[in-house]
């Protein structure tokens, strides 16, 4: 797929800006805090109607105004579609494709698929479990954009269930409670079994292409794993067996949760662990080896979609092409080639060997500005 062009409206700090995307690289150089990351931003936000950044939507629509606007057109072997996303200060989105308005985000999801490379993905390794179910999360949304609206309806049940057990604390075991509690368990575990079973598969598609690329890039000296760790045991992946699982587990917790006023039991505590040579990933070796174990995962990451969707997607790399050696960069260039559609944002454009820079396009950004 290919994006021919993006327009920015009143978006972080682009007041309008339009480019057209003339070669299969695009290089944004700059210097700091000038908008390069917000552009990679803006076109995350078209894929995936989210932001790695975690960013609420009022910090995304320029300092001043009310509403901001990101607009594409995107070639597919299928054709050429034009999408548009409005965000508003009060949070709610509306989402345009081919001038239609969608009543359903899920059905924008799709369109467009990337994926972005960036310094924070090193939290992957280093970081908490959260950042690992959101990446997966991102990651499913693109493979099968269902799963957004599977993950909104999980969210909205934990929400409630949450809820009433702060407020049922004090009277946990009456019977009228009791009984309440088994009804949000049921949704509890019906959501969660689906979104449980689609990050099962996804990870077992993802781990053995992650694994292939280590292997790879580190010269087969180190053994990659991708293990997903549910917060239910998964012996088999038969919606009615993991349904079951998570109905007897959150009934083994329910004193402590009715204690602490919290849900235990759920995807919302699920763990992806990595590990290297079968030791946790954030223990093992230096910085450049945990470089390397992103790089394979974003490797994978760009194989997977590609295998689903039937087109390469977009990499949108933000920073981190001067953070790899040139051995790792010349792996990952060597992968990219002119197959994947590539926005890589720079401080240095020295940092490029010349051979790049001659089949790339070359944008200037300055203060929400672009300038070639
Ligand atoms: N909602 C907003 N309204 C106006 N300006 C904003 C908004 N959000 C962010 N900015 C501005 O955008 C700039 C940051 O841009 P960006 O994150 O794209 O930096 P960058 O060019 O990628 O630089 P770096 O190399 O530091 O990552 C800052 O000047 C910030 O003040």
């Amino acid at each position: 797929m290919y994006l021919k062009t993006l327009h920015l409206r009143q978006f972080r700090n682009y007041q309008e800006q339009k480019i057209e995307f003339t070669a299969a690289k695009t290089i944004l150089v700059g210097n700091n805090a000038q908008g390069k990351s917000n552009l990679l931003e803006a076109v995350e936000l078209l894929a995936t109607l989210r932001s790695h950044r975690m960013a609420r939507d009022r910090d995304l629509i320029k300092e001043g105004e009310s509403v901001s606007q990101i607009q594409a057109t995107l070639e597919r072997q299928t054709g050429i579609s034009d999408l548009t996303l409005t965000l508003r200060r009060n949070g709610r989105r509306s989402v345009a494709l081919n001038g239609e308005s969608m009543r359903r985000q899920m059905d924008f999801l799709g369109v467009l698929n990337a994926v972005q490379f960036s310094s924070l993905d090193l939290d992957l390794v280093r970081g908490g479990p959260d950042g690992r179910r959101n990446w997966l999360d991102t990651l499913l949304i693109q493979l099968e954009p269902i799963y957004a609206h599977i993950l909104q309806q999980y969210n909205q049940v934990l929400r409630q269930r949450n809820a009433f057990l702060k407020q049922a604390q004090d009277a946990a075991s009456s019977p009228k409670n009791l009984e309440q509690l088994a009804l949000w368990d049921a949704q509890l575990a019906a959501t969660g079994t689906k979104v449980i079973r689609r990050r099962d598969r996804a990870i077992q598609r993802l781990a053995p292409i992650a694994a292939a690329w280590h292997a790879n890039i580190s010269g087969s000296t180190e053994v990659l794993q991708i293990q997903y760790v549910p917060s239910v045991p998964l012996t088999q992946n038969q919606p009615e067996e993991v349904q079951l699982a998570f109905l007897t587990k959150i009934q083994q917790r329910a004193v402590a949760e009715m204690y602490r006023g919290t849900t235990l039991v759920g995807p919302h505590r699920d763990e992806v662990e990595l590990t290297i040579n079968q030791t946790p990933a954030r223990q093992y070796g230096s910085q450049g080896q945990q470089r390397t174990l992103v790089l394979a995962l974003k490797l994978a990451e760009l194989q997977l979609i590609e295998e689903v969707v039937k087109e390469p997607p977009l990499l949108l790399l933000d920073d981190v092409l001067a953070e790899l050696d040139p051995s790792r960069q010349n792996q990952l260039l060597d992968a990219i080639q002119d197959r994947f559609q590539t926005l890589i944002t720079t401080t240095h454009i020295s940092s490029f060997d010349s051979q790049w820079l001659n089949s790339s396009q070359v944008l200037l950004v300055n203060a929400g500005k672009l300038s070639s």
